[in-house]
């Protein structure tokens, strides 16, 4: 008889009492970024270096002369600590066993984590990360210290399934085999690459052996992994099989319901060796070469994240199958991440496609660091400013690990060589910054289901007991008969009629004393094969009963069961819905940002050729100013110069008209007293002879020229001596003051003094005749070539005609200079602010003969207007 195999009486915890992931993070223990730095040799032994490592926490930054701003800034040496500094001499095992490890054993107790290489182009993460093929990088050597503690404890068979939402599905025995005749068909040609990449993937795996504490025995471990860039700032997936023809599709980043981001739809590979995962990492890295060539991009100029997701699933009491529960599985997962470096644009003299992508990587750098610096001011002041993970896709898809829970570990890559100086000094900025921002404690995700711990153990020891007791037990009479499997024992409780064991011989003497003893045990047997029937058929109504109520009970779960996968189904629907939403709005989103940035720029531009344009328009505005001013002083002189010519030419003619008369006049005269023979006396009326007395009277060019040059070129510096500076106080004087309507007052100590005098801005004959002005004063003002105010006063005696007009004859003029003491006086020996005029230049005086020797006579309005503006 065999008996029932029990059932495992499983008690699942809610998982949200058990996870206590998300934004929940913040009533927890916080620890902070842990950095480390490592220092790479420099690339040639005759570099100049700027860093040196003082102590395992220290390094110092030297400014070297080449640094930006050696000579401006006065730049000092600067120290910086981190967790932990790795000089030049560190291996790569080193800062494994230092920095990963320890994430590898939290991944195996159920808890996230991340580490990240930092660091300018060329400093070394790439070579930290991965290595080469001497030297394996932290990625290969977390792989083969995973794949070497949880070997024993592998799920052997297909049991997981990514579901593409950050979840795993258990797969039954069916479902098993009908993926396995999938892949069969063909669906998954892993092994085609296979040999291409077999030798490269033999070395890779070979590391140094290092084996990780904290495994728990009663888990199946399954190893899962995806690899994605991020480029450009969008997410490409590199182990998609479609990837290979196909340009690269971009792939969505997304949060699920415990509030941990993933790529949507990102292709997770099951892993069952370290030769495997590195297969597909070979794989990812060739398709990340080929996604470059059809980008028009050689470089690796992206941001690289391979994510090793390890499943795990508590064993049932038997300690070999899974326990078919979702709920039960640990899920947790390592990112390790090589950043794309950091890079001066202006540096590496990059152009068009190539700086658009260092422009994106600073882009998506600075974003980190801006995420990172906001992060650490509301932890430090208990702020809530909104921390922008969403403006990079790197960040959004770090979000849950500086939000949730986890542990962050950085490393930053450093070149030693002077060159770098610049960007090295804003890494280290940046690294001891991160060094500030606390990340909440991971809490153990251990689902406890309610079985004893070390089953499975218990149950292999059990297993090879029951092998030695069958191998030394052939023929045990515990061997159930109908099972062939000696392994297979019925435990049961045994019900048996004891062994007939008494030996019979008729005839003897003895017979009667037998006969007895043989009624007697066969009335036993009959009393307990009554009491075995009564116990069975009891037995039998027990299980009748259980069994009715097994089936009624399993009725109603079909009926519940039912109406559940009703309820279950339209959620799915609901959920499906919501997802192609959320995919919509992120669609959308990303598609409004890509428009903002370009716009941005657009507005950048524009705003950038107003600028020069309003910049040219005013040096033409400018231009164009001082070009006016140019000619409008031209055509003032050339004005000036030309009316002086006129003027000048006009009083030759005048004079030289005044001759012929004064010519035809003396042949009339002669002829005259020949004809009559009496002379005609001088001064008759004739049109001839009324000119005549004006011309004689007004003081000719020559003798004005005499009036002046005589007492100056024999006595220089004696002008008082001259008789026209004796200001005359007779009392008979009455002056006619002739001056502008506004005139400029005058800052001289001089002023012009008149005793008996009559001001007037416009001048009629009124004012000349009825007045009875003896002496005329025309005040002029103007600038004169060096923009000094020059004052000139025109002074004339008024003459009464014969006609009862009257005409002034000009016989002086005064000017009135001031100079600035620091100015050179326009040679003058004298220095003062008061200049004595000496004579004017003939051409000067000729003029203002011209303008002066008019009489105002005849009643000429326009004549007296012009000569008032003078
Ligand atoms: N610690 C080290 N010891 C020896 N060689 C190193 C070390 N670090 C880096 N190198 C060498 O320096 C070169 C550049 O390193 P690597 O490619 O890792 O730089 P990177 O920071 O990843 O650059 P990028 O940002 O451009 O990808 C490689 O040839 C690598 O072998």
């Amino acid at each position: 008889m065999k008996t029932m195999r029990q059932k495992t009486p499983l008690k699942v915890v809610p998982k949200s009492a058990i996870k206590s992931r998300g934004n929940s993070g913040n009533s927890l223990v916080k620890d902070p970024v842990q950095v480390y730095c490592r220092v790479r040799p420099p690339p040639c032994d005759s570099d100049l270096t700027c860093l040196r490592v003082t102590d395992p926490h220290t390094v110092v930054l030297t400014p070297p002369q080449i640094a930006i701003n050696f000579k401006v800034a006065n730049l000092k040496e600067t120290q910086y600590m981190f967790k932990r500094v790795f000089d030049v001499s560190v291996r790569q095992h080193d800062v494994y066993l230092t920095v990963a490890q320890p994430l590898v054993e939290a991944l195996v107790r159920g808890r996230n984590g991340l580490l990240f290489t930092y660091g300018v182009t060329g400093s070394g993460k790439t070579y930290t990360m991965t290595g080469d093929l001497q030297h394996r990088g932290i990625m290969p050597r977390c792989l083969d210290s995973l794949f070497r503690t949880i070997a024993d404890f592998q799920a052997k068979k297909y049991t997981f399934k990514s579901d593409r939402l950050n979840g795993f599905d258990i797969l039954s025995e069916a479902e098993i085999l009908l993926e396995r005749q999938l892949e069969l068909n063909g669906k998954l040609t892993k092994s085609s690459r296979k040999k291409d990449l077999d030798q490269e993937v033999a070395s890779q795996a070979s590391v140094d052996p290092s084996e990780i504490s904290g495994i728990d025995e009663d888990n199946i471990y399954a190893v899962f992994i995806n690899y994605v860039e991020v480029y450009n700032n969008s997410v490409y997936d590199l182990l998609e099989e479609s990837t290979i023809q196909k340009t690269l599709q971009s792939k969505m980043v997304r949060e699920d319901s415990n509030h941990n981001m993933f790529v949507h739809g990102v292709t997770e590979v099951e892993v069952k060796s370290v030769e495997e995962a590195l297969e597909l990492f070979q794989v990812g890295q060739k398709r990340k070469r080929m996604g470059h060539t059809i980008l028009n991009a050689e470089s690796s100029r992206s941001h690289s994240v391979f994510t090793i997701r390890l499943v795990q699933a508590p064993v049932d009491l038997q300690g070999e199958n899974v326990v078919q529960d979702r709920n039960a599985l640990t899920i947790s997962q390592l990112s390790l991440v090589d950043l794309a470096g950091s890079e001066r644009t202006n540096r590496t003299g990059n152009t068009g496609q190539r700086l658009r992508e260092a422009g994106n990587i600073n882009n998506s750098l600075m974003t980190l660091r801006t995420c990172l610096e906001i992060l650490r001011e509301n932890q430090q002041t208990g702020g809530a400013k909104k921390v922008p993970y969403r403006d990079s896709k790197i960040t959004h898809l770090f979000k849950n690990y500086f939000d949730g829970e986890g542990q962050v570990r950085m490393i930053v890559c450093v070149n030693p060589r002077a060159e770098d100086y610049d960007e090295t000094a804003q890494v280290m900025k940046f690294a001891e910054m991160t060094q500030d921002v606390q990340i909440a404690r991971p809490t153990p995700m251990k689902v406890d289901v309610g079985l004893t711990p070390g089953r499975r153990k218990a149950n292999q020891l059990f297993k090879l007991a029951m092998n030695e007791v069958a191998d030394k037990y052939q023929l045990s009479p515990f061997v159930s008969e109908t099972n062939s499997d000696p392994t297979e024992i019925d435990l049961g409780l045994v019900y048996s009629l004891e062994p007939f064991r008494v030996d019979m011989k008729l005839g003897s003497p003895e017979s009667d004393e037998l006969i007895r003893k043989l009624c007697e045990i066969l009335r036993l047997r009959i009393q307990k094969r009554k009491l075995l029937g009564d116990d069975f058929n009891a037995r039998q109504n027990r299980f009748r009963m259980n069994l009715h109520k097994l089936e009624t009970e399993n009725l109603s779960l079909q009926t519940n069961n039912t109406a559940m996968k009703g309820v279950v189904e339209q959620k799915q629907q609901k959920i499906k819905a919501l997802e192609n939403k959320v995919e919509l709005y992120e669609s959308t989103i990303d598609d409004l940002n890509r428009r903002n940035r370009q716009l941005e720029e657009k507005v950048l531009t524009l705003q950038t050729q107003l600028n020069q344009k309003t910049q040219l328009l005013n040096q033409k505005e400018q231009e164009k100013e001082r070009q006016r001013k140019k000619f409008t002083s031209k055509i003032a002189v050339e004005t000036e110069k030309k009316s002086r010519e006129l003027e000048q030419k006009l009083m030759e003619q005048r004079s030289k008209h005044e001759d012929e008369i004064r010519e035809k006049d003396k042949r009339l005269r002669l002829v005259s007293e020949i004809v009559q023979g009496t002379p005609i006396p001088r001064g008759r009326s004739s049109s001839v002879d009324r000119d005549m007395p004006k011309m004689e009277t007004t003081p000719n060019v020559k003798s004005l020229v005499s009036a002046y040059s005589t007492p100056i070129a024999s006595r220089p510096g004696t002008a008082v001596s001259n008789a026209r500076h004796r200001r005359s106080r007779s009392a008979g004087e009455r002056w006619l003051e002739h001056r502008a309507v506004n005139p400029v007052p005058l800052g001289t100590i001089l002023q012009p003094y008149y005793n008996n005098s009559k001001s007037v801005t416009k001048l009629s004959d009124k004012d000349v005749v009825n007045h009875k002005a003896t002496k005329y004063c025309l005040i002029s003002q103007d600038a004169d070539t060096e923009g000094e105010l020059e004052t000139k006063l025109f002074k004339g005696d008024v003459i009464p005609t014969s006609g009862g007009g009257a005409q002034v004859v000009f016989n002086d003029v005064e000017f009135l200079k001031q100079y600035s003491p620091t100015k050179t006086p326009p040679s003058r020996k004298r220095s003062s602010n008061f200049v004595t005029p000496s004579a004017p230049p003939l051409a000067e005086i000729q003029n203002t003969n011209s303008k002066c020797s008019t009489g105002i006579e005849g009643h000429a309005a326009v004549t007296q207007n012009k000569r008032s503006k003078h």
